[in-house]
């Protein structure tokens, strides 16, 4: 266990490597899946998936209102992706010239999809704590016993606050036409006996998936560009490849298990009813026999050489394609995991992968990028994080207003 705790990625690698069956043991009983098929039946076969997912837990009642809350919040976010777009130019300007990472990835999303998160008429006070709340690192959890202590410091606030909201918004009754934000979302699909304390946890977890998850994703996508491209942007490579490589080099939600739904047998192994099977998509993506030196970050296995093949956007459109078996440059065919596969797919999938790379293009658009003080090796606190580095952006001269080179001038 002391070795896991210590670096979980390399012990979970070393466990594949030494392991001569296609599943082995974790150190808190549960079983991991090497091979790759039985990984995707684990994640697809429906008789894995009769109960609820362990995303929401026991937040619902049932599988079919997880569902209709996971793409009530999807529609929200969908809709608010023109908006988005056009808050990141303002949003990468607020950053300045220098940004520490990862910490400035959650601040710049939850710039972007304030208003989404709750509605410009919410309690200004309520606004504020969900701000701090991103700033003191709420998003994920984080490595650091003093950090966690931080967010344990302001969780208690925000919880009641949301919970006060939530109270006042049911009792002002249910609002006509589309819902105005998140929060309505999750009212509006949740079922109507849950308590106000049970909306805002929901609210919470799915705040932390979009500002959490996405800024985090944008965090990773620009160290890997940078320290694989030095020079900076523009980059040998369409951004959307760029984002793909780097969910795969650095998928964010590393493990994810199910429970086997009766007796199993596989290949000489047998598992009790209940037992955990879970399956890793950052070992999956660093299988050398599917993914060709898949310990190095290369945007191009995404599509061949820049130009070659489909130019500035690749040959694939962005969107859904978790799961899929991929075929690269070289013939690659790693299953594709970073947001799961199967019933239990992450809902916001298509909406992160765009949220991700508009952001990822706004941050490089006419600007010089580089990073310092980071390196590729990730920390794990319960999702995969990048360790901190500082990021530096200065607009190229063709793009800066004209008072910002008249002011230098003084
Ligand atoms: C880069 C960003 C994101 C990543 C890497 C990510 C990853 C994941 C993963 C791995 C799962 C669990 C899949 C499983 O158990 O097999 C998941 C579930 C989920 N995610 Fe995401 N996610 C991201 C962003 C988002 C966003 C922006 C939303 C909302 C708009 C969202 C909503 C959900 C929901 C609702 C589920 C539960 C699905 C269900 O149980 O039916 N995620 N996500």
């Amino acid at each position: 266990m002391r070795r896991f705790r210590r670096d979980p990625l390399g012990y979970i690698e070393e466990r594949a490597r030494r392991s001569r069956s296609e599943v082995f043991r974790l150190p808190w009983g549960a079983w991991c899946v090497r091979d790759t098929e039985l990984a995707l039946t684990v994640l697809r076969d429906p008789e894995f998936h009769g109960g609820m997912s362990s995303f929401f837990g026991e937040m619902l009642p049932s599988r079919a209102a997880q569902i209709d809350v996971g793409r009530a919040v999807r529609n929200v976010m969908r809709a608010h992706l023109p908006a988005y777009r056009r808050r990141l130019a303002e949003a990468a300007a607020g950053l300045g010239t220098v940004s520490q990472w990862p910490a400035a990835g959650p601040t710049l999303m939850y710039r972007c999809t304030a208003e989404a998160l709750l509605h410009p008429a919410a309690p200004s006070p309520l606004r504020r704590r969900l701000a701090q709340a991103v700033s003191a690192g709420l998003t994920a959890r984080q490595p650091h016993m003093w950090q966690r202590a931080r967010v344990e410091m302001v969780r208690p606030k925000l919880l009641a606050g949301i919970t006060d909201h939530v109270r006042s918004r049911r009792a002002e009754g249910p609002v006509r036409g589309e819902p105005r934000d998140v929060l309505d979302a999750v009212l509006r699909a949740g079922p109507r006996e849950l308590s106000d304390r049970a909306v805002t946890d929901l609210y919470v977890l799915l705040f932390q998936s979009i500002v959490g998850n996405v800024g985090y994703a944008v965090a990773w996508s620009l160290l890997l560009a940078c320290l694989r491209h030095p020079a900076g942007p523009p980059w040998p490579w369409p951004t959307d490849w760029l984002v793909r490589e780097a969910g795969r080099h650095r998928p964010f939600v590393w493990m994810v298990g199910r429970p086997a739904p009766r007796p199993l047998e596989f290949r000489g192994m047998s598992f009790p009813a209940g037992a955990i099977l879970s399956v890793s998509p950052y070992l999956l993506h660093h299988d050398p026999r599917r993914w060709d030196r898949p310990e190095l970050f290369r945007p191009e296995r995404w599509g061949g050489a820049p130009g070659e093949r489909g130019g500035r956007g690749g040959r694939r459109e962005r969107g859904e394609q978790s799961g899929r078996v991929e075929r690269g440059e070289h013939g690659e065919q790693g299953p594709y995991l970073p947001f799961g596969t199967g019933p239990f797919i992450c809902a916001g999938a298509a909406v992160a992968h765009s949220m991700t790379t508009e952001a990822v293009i706004a941050l490089a658009q006419d600007a010089q990028l580089s990073v310092s003080g980071g390196d590729d090796r990730p920390v794990v606190a319960g999702a995969v994080l990048p360790r901190p580095f500082t990021l530096r952006r200065a607009l190229k001269p063709s793009s800066r207003t004209v008072a910002e080179t008249v002011g230098e001038g003084r």
